[in-house]
């Protein structure tokens, strides 16, 4: 696992343009090693305005989007199409004004899909999709996936983990039902922490000043049970894409220079 680097930009647009940047350089460079590329999608205000601003990028033509995996890192669970669904908020941002393969794009189930208002089951069959993308290196459980994004909430939340909740506890599972979560809705599926550390790089979105106290607990080392964003590591690069607002707490040592 690796320890967490930070990279902070003077205003929330700056750091999406620069995200967004740095997504092209990741899925381009991986679209040429191995052929495809692999990306777990955030919901929230950060990760849409990344995807946003990916829309806009004059270098997003670098991309070859056919050869495009998606896949989330949590749902909201409602029905297909519900406006507050992380997969339609990512449709509008961008998923569908560029030429992605359907078959590529691994949205999370709805609740009124084939497992109904089931999450537990939704959930199970969302591993078994991640299951049999695995490759031969991966452990049989989820793709080594290229970049993992989440977005930081003003609790510490990441994908769906909630802190005190048992999924942020899981150990076994890669995908599990949420319920009771304290942000709407109450019913959610999220990865969890095993799944997302099979990541190559985990990238957490933190802009905002309601941000702040989290990002300076998060990274203060505590129990990810308290605070899960401390347990969102990437195999090979953590970073925490943030602007300036939401470090504005962090302690002087921790506090890199703003980058513009
Ligand atoms: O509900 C959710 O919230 C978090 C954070 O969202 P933000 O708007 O505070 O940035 C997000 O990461 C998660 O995917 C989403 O389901």
């Amino acid at each position: 696992m690796s320890a967490p680097r930070l990279v902070v930009h003077r205003d929330k647009e700056l750091m999406a343009e620069a995200a967004a940047a740095r997504l092209i350089t990741r899925i381009v460079d991986a679209q040429s090693a191995r052929g495809t590329a692999s990306v777990v999608l955030t919901g929230g205000r950060n990760g849409n305005g990344l995807l946003a601003a990916l829309g806009t990028a004059p270098a997003r033509d670098a991309i070859d989007w056919s050869r495009l995996d998606l896949w989330w890192g949590d749902e909201r669970f409602l029905p297909e199409g519900d406006p507050e669904r992380n997969v339609t908020q990512a449709r509008e941002a961008l998923l569908d004004r560029v030429p992605l393969d359907p078959a590529r794009v691994h949205a999370m189930p709805a609740s009124d899909g084939p497992h109904g208002d089931d999450a537990d089951a939704a959930a199970a069959a969302y591993a078994a999709e991640l299951a049999a993308a695995a490759g031969p290196g991966d452990e049989g459980r989820v793709p080594s996936f290229d970049v993992l994004m989440l977005g930081v909430g003003p609790d510490t939340h990441v994908a769906s983990l909630f802190p005190g909740l048992p999924a942020v506890r899981e150990t076994g599972r890669t995908v599990v039902g949420v319920r009771q979560a304290p942000k709407p809705p109450p019913t959610r599926i999220s990865l969890t922490l095993p799944a997302i550390g099979a990541a190559r790089e985990v990238w957490l979105l933190a802009a905002g000043e309601d941000k702040a106290e989290a990002a300076a607990f998060a990274l203060s080392g505590p129990d990810p049970v308290e605070a899960p964003a401390a347990g969102a590591r990437g195999r090979e690069h953590t970073l925490w894409l943030m602007d300036a607002a939401a470090a504005s707490k962090l302690p002087a040592g921790l506090h890199p220079p703003v980058s513009a």
